[in-house]
């Protein structure tokens, strides 16, 4: 279109565009600097502390907002300073930062960003599966002490070919890690609200489980990768854990309310599961003197599922994509409803 002609980015109807709001460029809770020019083309960008600075004018340019790492925080103040905010696009899957009901209360429509969020997300599930399994952090810690012989480190693992992997939450990423289970020769089972057609599930060689009871019973991995709901919250507890094998290994890549962590310190301690590795924990980061942080049979890491150039990259491609229908009277192809 027309502001592709313009050379150099800043283009002279740059007020025009729809004003964007986003926490910061750069820093902790930024937006990443290549990304700057992509919104830069559709959007007039207004940083949060602009924003602050000059609230008056800039609160009637804003008509959409861009999540990076659930920043700015959304709250009624700020929705009610917003007269024309039409759209809030969240850059990963999980909205449960959000308080869903209120931003409808405002007219505002939601979006996620489950397409580009999966293969990266899949992959992390897989390589906490496979360090888990096969020891890798511990081993590390072997190899960099020094004068340690590798025959007197104890570190025999768990094989992953042939095991039973169960994945609880069969969307976009449950799907992603099936497909790659699948190379791996694991038995699949799955548990999910709605069931997958039976194509998918063959294309995957996956098994319905209707009771997440009989995929624990099972299953020698459980990967947790349900978004958290109060429907889910603590889904995974002392009760669930106990229904595990003993030398079953749970995993999450979701978030990390959905485990009761309480009970998941008791059963890692106490040998009813053989060992845990967690992307999500809770608070995060855990306090250095948690439990957790303690314990040999635990991989832990730090919310880094989505971490790659390139799916950070499509995050802010599927929001633009979100905010430009939104704005445009469009459907939002991945538009969030408040349950
Ligand atoms: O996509 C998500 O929900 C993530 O956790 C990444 O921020």
């Amino acid at each position: 279109g027309f502001q592709d002609l313009q050379p150099f980015g800043s283009s002279p109807c740059r007020g025009e565009l729809p004003g964007l709001l986003v926490n910061e460029i750069g820093g902790i809770h930024g937006i990443l600097h290549g990304h700057v020019a992509l919104l830069k083309k559709h959007f007039y960008l207004i940083t949060m502390k602009e924003f602050l600075e000059n609230r008056k004018h800039m609160s009637k340019k804003v008509q959409a907002i861009y999540l990076w790492w659930h920043k700015p925080i959304i709250d009624r103040e700020l929705l009610q300073s917003l007269p024309n905010l039409k759209v809030i696009a969240n850059s990963g899957v999980g909205m449960d930062h959000l308080d869903l009901k209120l931003v409808a209360s405002f007219g505002v429509k939601m979006a996620n960003a489950p397409y580009a969020v999966s293969s990266s997300t899949a992959d992390t599930g897989m390589a906490l599966l496979l360090a888990s399994a096969r020891r890798l952090v511990e081993g590390y810690h072997v190899a960099i002490s020094p004068g340690m012989e590798y025959c007197e480190a104890d570190l025999l693992g768990v094989e992953v070919t042939g095991a039973t992997l169960g994945i609880i939450g069969m969307g976009s990423i449950g799907y992603k890690i099936a497909l790659r289970a699948k190379a791996f020769e694991m038995n699949i089972l799955y548990h999910n609200r709605t069931r997958r057609k039976e194509q998918e599930e063959q294309a995957v060689g996956a098994t319905y489980c209707e009771k997440i009871d009989s995929l624990l019973q099972q299953a020698d991995f459980v990967m947790v990768v349900v978004s958290l709901t109060p429907q889910t919250h603590k889904l995974i507890g002392k009760r669930e854990m106990e229904l595990m094998k003993p030398t079953a290994t749970l995993i999450n890549i979701s978030r990390g309310a959905v485990v009761d962590q309480e009970a998941l310190v008791t059963a890692l301690q106490t040998g009813v599961i053989r060992a845990a590795a967690l992307d999500v924990t809770y608070p995060e980061p855990l306090p250095r003197d948690h439990t957790l942080l303690k314990l040999k049979n635990v991989i832990i890491t730090p919310h880094l599922g989505i971490k790659t150039d390139k799916t950070t990259y499509m995050i802010t491609e599927e929001a633009v994509e979100n905010i430009l229908a939104a704005l445009n009277g469009l459907p939002i192809p991945s538009e969030v409803l408040p349950s």
